[in-house]
């Protein structure tokens, strides 16, 4: 194991009673990122939280931190604090001592807790704010608040369990930027979990998509948004145009029944593929100067861009985001560059469809 992993995942299962919420999932978490599970409730990611945190064992499979086992390890023996969604903040005590109550106990004697709980509020920017309640604070300062009495402690690592949920749209795009620079400034390591994957695509240094208890991908937000695995990362992740198809050759794909240049290679002849082009990849040309001809259905203003949504003659429909704009019930042309074709295969191993891509990305840069 490198030495830049502070958590490692092998081969975990976590089961209650007779269902299964993590299914054999192995990962690796490098120290000092900002980490992110992303996927759809239910599908495990608080449960993974949990698990790293200790206040729960694995079924099957072994945790470590640090390079050891920690299956059996109690919660307060990690080096790992919790933020939770609801802050579980304590009403009756002020923002100092809801910051300092771990110190508390852990008998730290009084002038050094002073000074641990202003540092970790001048972090949070809350100087001066040690004696309000905290039913006198508003949702963006108790957020605060609970990282404060997170970082306290000096964790290794922060887990963090939608932390952003509950706040409105404004105040969460602050927090994310807030959160994020605070990640760097403190260099710990951050475990985010959320839903929303514009969060996870604005924040993340590695991003890990999950679905039905399974990581699907991990990778930069630039590799999972470019290079989806699979039809549900793609779907997840953005909005994508997704056609079945298969790999004629290296560097050709056929489909709706024509063939087009792709950067792809090293597959099957004829192997059965999904095609995912996003939809500003597609560019609006008169219909014969197009790679494909499509009849306009709908138009929306988005503000940066329109929303034109249209069905080429086999019936896929197809979606593009374009500066210019198309006039409803007329015909228009598609035209995309090779790179903007992503193959995917039917049920690809992490590992092979990582080394495809680097094949492809080392053909590319020669
Ligand atoms: N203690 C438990 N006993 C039984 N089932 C549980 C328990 N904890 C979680 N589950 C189930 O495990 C599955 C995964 O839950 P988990 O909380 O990890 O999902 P999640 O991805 O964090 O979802 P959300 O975004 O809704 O919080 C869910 O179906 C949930 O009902």
């Amino acid at each position: 194991m490198e030495e830049q992993t502070i958590i490692r995942f092998e081969n975990v299962t976590k089961k209650f009673d007779e269902t299964t919420v993590l299914r054999d999932v192995s990962f690796e978490i490098e120290k000092g990122k900002f980490h992110t599970l992303l996927g759809p409730s239910g599908c495990g990611k608080t449960t993974i939280l949990r698990l790293i945190a200790g206040f729960m064992e694995p079924t099957e499979g072994t945790i470590y931190i640090n390079g050891k086992k920690v299956n059996q390890l109690p919660a307060n023996k990690r080096q790992v604090n919790t933020v939770f969604q609801d802050y579980a903040l304590f009403p009756h005590l002020n923002v100092f001592e809801n910051v300092a109550f771990g110190l508390r106990i852990k008998k730290m004697k009084n002038a050094q807790i002073q000074e641990k709980v202003r540092e970790a509020l001048r972090f949070v920017n809350l100087e001066g704010y040690e004696t309000r309640e905290i039913n006198e604070m508003s949702g963006g300062q108790r957020q605060r608040v609970a990282i404060a009495r997170a970082i306290v402690n000096e964790p290794e690592v922060i887990l963090l369990d939608e932390p952003l949920s509950a706040l409105d749209l404004k105040l969460r795009t602050e927090m994310q930027y807030e959160l994020r620079e605070l990640q760097r400034r403190l260099g710990i390591t951050f475990i985010f979990v959320t839903h929303d994957q514009e969060e996870a695509l604005a924040m993340s240094d590695e991003i890990f998509v999950m679905n039905e208890g399974v990581i699907q991908q991990s990778g930069t937000p630039i590799d999972i948004y470019d290079e989806p695995i699979n039809r549900f990362v793609a779907d997840f992740i953005g909005e994508s145009n997704i056609v079945s198809g298969k790999m004629v050759n290296d560097y050709l794909v056929e489909f709706v029944g024509k063939q087009f240049e792709c950067v792809d290679k090293g597959l099957q002849a004829n192997e059965s593929i999904e095609i995912v082009i996003r939809p500003e990849d597609l560019e609006i040309t008169k219909p014969e100067q197009g790679k494909l001809e499509v009849r306009v259905d709908s138009q929306l203003f988005r503000g940066v861009h329109y929303e034109i949504c249209g069905f080429d003659d086999a019936g896929n429909e197809w979606l593009v985001h374009s500066t210019k704009k198309a006039v409803v019930g007329t015909k228009i042309g598609l035209y995309f560059e090779p790179e903007a074709i992503h193959v995917m295969r039917f049920n690809e191993s992490e590992e092979d469809f990582d080394r495809r891509l680097e094949g492809y990305q080392e053909g590319a840069s020669k």
